[in-house]
């Protein structure tokens, strides 16, 4: 049986180390000792910092207020806690609270201040860790001797990384060969890479389709019969949120489908409508709430069609299938076209406001997850999803508003964000109001100008490229950084990297 206070140690080790090899050697040690799958699903879930009970009903300040005198001596066992969680997880009803609050009083009482302050960490989101997924497939790989491949598959047709290692390390490839597409369960999206031109990407990807990127929000669409439900980029299910997309799809001629496409409200001149009024008909809190805006869905895959599974089918197939799935609600775009045909398609797609167009490879299986060169975006301006460090405090107009925002790229590690510049540009009064409102709840400290952030919130930045410099850490910095939109669909771990910072000092 493991000891909590071996899991607080690996997860410490994991933190102060930027060391690849290190990290995955860490986790693979731990993980070779954890004992059944209850054991491993648990240890899995501590250290990605999100608790496989998922929320536990606990508030923040019920939480941070738990200070109990520490344990002299570690004697909690992953299974204690793993079992205290389900706990308070499972206490409903009347007395509830109560409950809640002395399972998790005696479990903090039981800690030593080490592990109490982990736990404050993991109860409270802090410890979430998405860049830590890519570690801990590695490590999983690692630990039970199955190849890297098998095991982030399983992954990303499974979204559960603690039953995937469970799996991995009770029964090997062969347990994770069960994982398979299911109606209901919604898979990692596959991404795409930026292609350096259009007559590069068409070249490179020929025999290939050409779509719009439309600027909406991705969504992810799982059909059986009328049981439609409406899965974001994130994987969050947002069924209740979009009650005409589901209409539309319990409309179409089919009786099962998962589907992948584009969500986004048209002006009246059927131009895209901002970004942000999409996002927040998700239950978003980022803008106001924009009422009675009519959601289209435009979709560009089909990953499962009437009992049959085309994941692993090229997308020629798939292409075919969600034609006669969709019909009219197909993205637009043209089945292998000249170069002359893409160019107008692309000059027609940023006339109509949307960002550039996606060449996708048409023999190219669906790579969940991956952000694979079978799909290339096109577009005019170079952007980056970055995170958000902190923000300093305005002056004159500006004074008491969190203002010029530092911004952070991924460490594809798994260690802290790597900060490359600082932008106030393009950030719009509702923007500043609503950053004053909003960064305090994810603030770490402050000093006399600047409040600094938890890596928690991403912000789409476009820029001119990259320059040199001696003053970031990462020794790369943004050039004519400006703000385009916040982008609540997305978590640190989606983040762009320091590498894909780097790359662009080549691409000038
Ligand atoms: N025809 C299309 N095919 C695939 N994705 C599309 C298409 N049109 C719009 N999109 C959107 O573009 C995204 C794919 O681009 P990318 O892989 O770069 O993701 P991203 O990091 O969210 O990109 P961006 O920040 O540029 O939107 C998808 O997640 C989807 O939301």
């Amino acid at each position: 049986m493991l000891k909590f206070a071996e899991v607080v140690a690996v997860s410490a080790e994991v933190g102060g180390t930027r060391s690849r090899l290190a990290k995955v050697d860490a986790l693979a040690t731990l993980l070779r000792r954890a004992e059944g799958a209850a054991e491993t699903e648990a240890v899995v879930a501590f250290l990605a910092g999100a608790p496989r009970q998922g929320r536990i009903g606990a508030g923040w300040r019920t939480i941070v207020a738990l200070a109990p005198e520490p344990a002299a001596a570690a004697t909690l066992t992953v299974g204690d806690v793993d079992r205290a969680l389900a706990d308070v997880a499972g206490a409903a009803g009347k007395g509830s609270a109560g409950r809640r609050a002395s399972v998790l009083g005696a479990l903090f009482a039981a800690a030593t201040a080490d592990e109490q302050r982990f736990l404050r960490a993991l109860l409270t989101g802090e410890l979430r860790q998405g860049a830590l997924e890519g570690v801990m497939l590695d490590a999983v790989a690692r630990a039970s001797g199955v190849p890297g491949e098998g095991v982030r598959r399983a992954f990303m047709l499974s979204g559960r990384l603690p039953a995937t290692a469970a799996a991995a390390l009770s029964g090997g490839a062969d347990a994770l060969a069960v994982f398979r597409l299911e109606l209901g369960r919604p898979v990692r999206p596959m991404l795409a890479a930026p292609g350096a031109s259009l007559a590069e990407a068409v070249a490179a990807l020929r025999p290939c389709v050409v779509e719009y990127k439309m600027d909406g929000a991705r969504i992810q669409v799982h059909k059986r019969g009328d049981d439609v439900r409406v899965f974001t980029r994130t994987l969050r299910e947002i069924t209740g949120s979009v009650p005409e997309l589901v209409e539309v799809v319990r409309g179409l001629p089919c009786r099962s489908a998962v589907l992948d496409g584009e969500t986004l409200a048209l002006t009246d001149e059927g131009r895209p409508r901002p970004f942000q009024e999409t996002m927040s008909r998700f239950g978003s809190t980022v803008e106001e709430q924009v009422k009675a805006l009519l959601l289209r869905p435009y979709f560009f895959d089909c990953l499962h069609l009437d009992g049959d599974d085309l994941i692993d089918e090229p997308l020629r197939a798939r292409a075919a299938a969600l034609r006669r799935a969709v019909g009219d609600h197909v993205i637009p775009g043209l089945v292998d076209p000249t170069v002359a045909e893409a160019e107008n398609l692309t000059a027609a797609a940023l006339a109509a406001g949307h960002e550039g167009v996606m060449v996708k490879d048409l023999d190219s299986p669906y790579q969940a997850g991956r952000r694979g060169k079978a799909w290339q975006k096109v577009k005019p301006v170079h952007t980056l999803d970055l995170v958000v460090l902190g923000a300093e405090w305005g002056h004159g107009r500006r004074t008491g508003v969190l203002s010029n925002l530092h911004l952070g790229a991924r460490d594809p590690d798994g260690g802290p964000p790597v900060m490359v510049g600082k932008t106030f540009k393009g950030l719009t009064d509702t923007l500043l109001r609503w950053q004053t409102e909003e960064f305090p709840k994810h603030e770490s400290h402050r000093d006399t100008w600047t409040v600094y952030l938890r890596p928690e919130i991403v912000v789409e930045i476009a820029l001119d490229g990259a320059q040199v410099s001696t003053r970031y850490p990462g020794g790369v910095a943004l050039r004519f950084a400006r703000v385009l939109r916040y982008r609540p669909d997305k978590s640190p771990a989606d983040a762009d990297t320091i590498d894909t910072v780097r790359a662009l000092l080549s691409s000038r």
